[in-house]
């Protein structure tokens, strides 16, 4: 029965009271996810347990139908909500695997000022882990891993791919020399707009501010506008900078909404990337490599060179076949300095410290002319468990 209530000002108070209990709830439910991740230390079971999820998620759709509340709804709040758990539950026992690597307070570098999306994906990425961040802002991809490899700061943080502008060879091709190790990852949501510092219109805009990267994920909306003056900068953040200084109809800068905000920007047109669902995935590099518990799924990037003997990138593809272990990634990078010879670049969903892996680093170096491990890391990808649930 719903009840009746005398003004705006009554209902919005008991929506408040409702949403405090549902924070309420929320992090009670994150603190006993905690005690399942202790548990699960004395038991040696995976933190990942999709039958359970599926009988919960199968429940809750029962139950939710109970309160009129349809079944993708339930299962959107519900895949957050694991997905959070799953992420709190790795962070923790990652905390207790490598006791020292997680200082109280942290510096970490990325490209670009406040707002950049590296600076929201460091944000993101150390949100879980209970630690205060101090940002260090570079200028280009050298300065972020150069600032680790002198200890002025603690961690890196990179964008490696794009889902629609691939891959970010200057990033890999500065992994090929540095002596850090990469220890994490983070995929971002990327949501481009146009952002402009005074009220205008589309048809005013003829100078665009853009990172070269965010303008080739939005080519096709930008050819759309016709012919329109490009500037380039260094990082989005600084195209945003650049905009809002310059405080003209007539130009506008590619940047997220949230961070345009921390400029006085505001979105003139949302969602213009080529790809609905663009996402770019981090990595984050530190001088010390991490162990990863074999309690969470695992990352392992190496790169090798397998000289110019015909068929023998496959013959190393064959042993990780052979072994069972699953490539996420391929990705293959001159090498400066020798024409012709190649640089690969394998991420495999497998723990450096398995049995497989270790065998498989073994045939490998007898394959290869060379072979580094990059580092191994936890997969910070939680795949939602689907259901089907019966139609109605
Ligand atoms: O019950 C567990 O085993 C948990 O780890 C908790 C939980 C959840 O949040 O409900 C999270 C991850 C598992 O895949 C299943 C369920």
């Amino acid at each position: 029965m719903t009840k009746s209530y005398h003004s705006l000002d009554e209902i919005r108070t008991h929506v408040t009271r409702i949403d405090n209990e549902i924070l309420a709830l929320l992090a009670e439910r994150r603190q006993l996810s905690l005690e399942v991740a202790k548990s699960k230390i004395k038991t040696t079971k995976p933190v990942r347990d999709q039958e359970r999820e599926q009988a919960l998620l199968l429940r809750l759709i029962d139950e939710g139908k109970q309160h009129q509340l349809d079944a993708n709804y339930v299962t959107q709040i519900f895949h957050t909500i694991i997905e959070d758990s799953v992420l709190f539950q790795q962070a923790y026992l990652q905390k207790l695997t490598n006791p020292d690597s997680l200082q109280p307070v942290v510096r970490v570098s990325f490209l670009g000022a406040k707002g950049s999306y590296s600076n929201l994906a460091s944000r993101q990425y150390f949100s879980r882990k209970q630690t205060k961040l101090v940002e260090m802002s570079c200028s280009n991809f050298r300065d972020v891993v150069n600032v680790v490899e002198t200890g002025q700061a603690d961690y890196g943080v990179l964008p490696i791919e794009n889902t629609s502008s691939g891959s970010i060879n200057e990033v890999y091709d500065l992994l090929q020399h540095t002596s850090l190790s990469i220890v994490g990852e983070i995929t971002q949501p990327i949501e481009h707009c146009l952002l402009t510092a005074v009220p205008t219109s589309l048809d005013q805009i003829d100078t665009l501010y853009s990172h070269p990267q965010p303008h080739q994920q939005c080519s096709e909306y930008l050819r759309t506008m016709g012919d329109i003056r490009q500037e380039y900068t260094s990082s989005t953040a600084d195209a945003m900078l650049q905009v809002a200084e310059l405080q003209l109809p007539n130009v506008a800068a590619i940047g997220n909404a949230s961070s345009g905000e921390l400029y006085g920007l505001t979105p003139l047109k949302t969602g213009i990337a080529n790809q609905q669902e663009n996402f770019t995935r981090f990595i984050v590099v530190a001088r010390k490599a991490v162990d990863v518990t074999p309690l969470i799924p695992a990352k392992t990037t190496l790169i090798m060179s397998t000289g110019q003997k015909p068929g023998s990138l496959v013959e190393c593809l064959l042993v990780l076949r052979n072994l069972n272990i699953n490539m996420a990634k391929l990705e293959s990078r001159p090498v400066i300095g020798n024409p012709w010879e190649e640089m690969f670049y394998v991420d495999v969903e497998t723990n450096l410290k398995s049995e497989a892996m270790q065998q498989a680093l073994e045939e490998l170096t007898r394959l290869t002319r060379f072979i580094k491990v990059l580092g191994c890391y936890p997969s910070e990808n939680v795949k939602p468990t689907e259901v089907d649930y019966p139609e109605e």
